[in-house]
């Protein structure tokens, strides 16, 4: 009769590597004389890992997690395609509770590390766009659920791709997203209509801009209106990348190349 232990054995024989993900300094030295190579996954490195991969949000999805912690490592070489990995992680508590063994391989990619490392924005501008978008849906404009469209990176040609509603509030001033001042205005004009341009550093371009990016040829899933289809358009004719807040389902979805790469529910968070 197979025992626990021996399901367990299964689960991390021969394997390559253990990714521990958002370990404590306690869980972490446990493995300090461990005889396979340690990778942490977190959003700080608090245990001053030798090896290290940088979450830029703790994704809810734990596929979504383990597929970047993955695809982190292989792009930092810290470890093979081919590697079999023994992923320590927390799914129902704070603590790891569970235990995923995964093979590498090169077609796990689910895009998601790649929108966040491999855009023109800086991934920290990325990750502070997403965190907003997260909270107005999470929180909504004075309760009522507002949608929101952030186009972030190669602002200049988003600009020449687009045209005011409205005056741009943002016009004689140096902002940035990320800062609690500006996340506080970026709610308050998410009520009004047009997209927000933010640039490759994270300055707050413009709002209430209408995008008329070429949209033959965009695929977006059915259901998705006319803000969705913007954002899928306007990043495939530009490198800029596109978070948005959908008003109907409250879900923020992050296109890229003029394809959905992320969507995920801000009540998760
Ligand atoms: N081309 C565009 N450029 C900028 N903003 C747009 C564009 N098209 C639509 N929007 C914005 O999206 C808002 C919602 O439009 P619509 O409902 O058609 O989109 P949607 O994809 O269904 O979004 P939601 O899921 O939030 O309802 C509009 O009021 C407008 O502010
Ligand atoms: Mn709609």
């Amino acid at each position: 009769m197979t025992t626990l232990t021996d399901l367990l054995d299964d689960v991390v024989d021969d394997v390559d590597d253990v990714f521990l993900f958002s370990p404590s300094g306690s869980f972490h030295d446990r493995f300090t004389e461990a005889d396979v190579d340690v990778v942490v996954v977190a959003t700080d490195d608090v245990v001053e890992a030798d090896r290290f991969v940088e979450l830029p949000l703790e994704f809810d999805n734990v596929r979504d997690r383990i597929r970047f912690g993955i695809e982190g490592a292989m792009d930092q070489g810290i470890i093979e395609e081919g590697d079999t990995i023994a992923c320590s992680v927390a799914i129902f508590d704070d603590d790891p509770d569970s235990v995923v063994r995964v093979r590498a391989t090169e077609d796990m990619g689910t895009g998601i590390y790649d929108l966040f490392v491999d855009s023109r924005a800086e991934p920290g501008v990325i990750r502070d766009v997403f965190e907003v978008a997260i909270e107005l849906g999470k929180k909504g404009q004075k309760g009522k659920p507002v949608g929101a469209l952030f186009v972030v990176g190669d602002a200049g040609k988003v600009m020449n791709k687009s045209r005011p509603l409205s005056y741009n509030p943002f016009e004689k001033s140096h902002v940035h997203v990320g800062d609690p001042i500006v996340n506080v205005m970026l709610k308050e004009f998410s009520r009004l209509d047009g997209a927000f341009v933010i640039s490759d550093s994270g300055k707050i371009v413009s709002a209430y801009r209408y995008l008329e990016p070429a949209a033959e040829g965009v695929d977006i899933p059915k259901g998705l209106g006319a803000r969705h289809m913007a954002a899928g358009a306007i990043t495939r004719d530009t490198n800029a990348t596109a978070i948005v807040l959908s008003e109907s389902d409250g879900l923020v979805r992050a296109f890229k190349g003029g394809t959905l790469i992320l969507e995920i529910d801000p009540e998760a968070y």
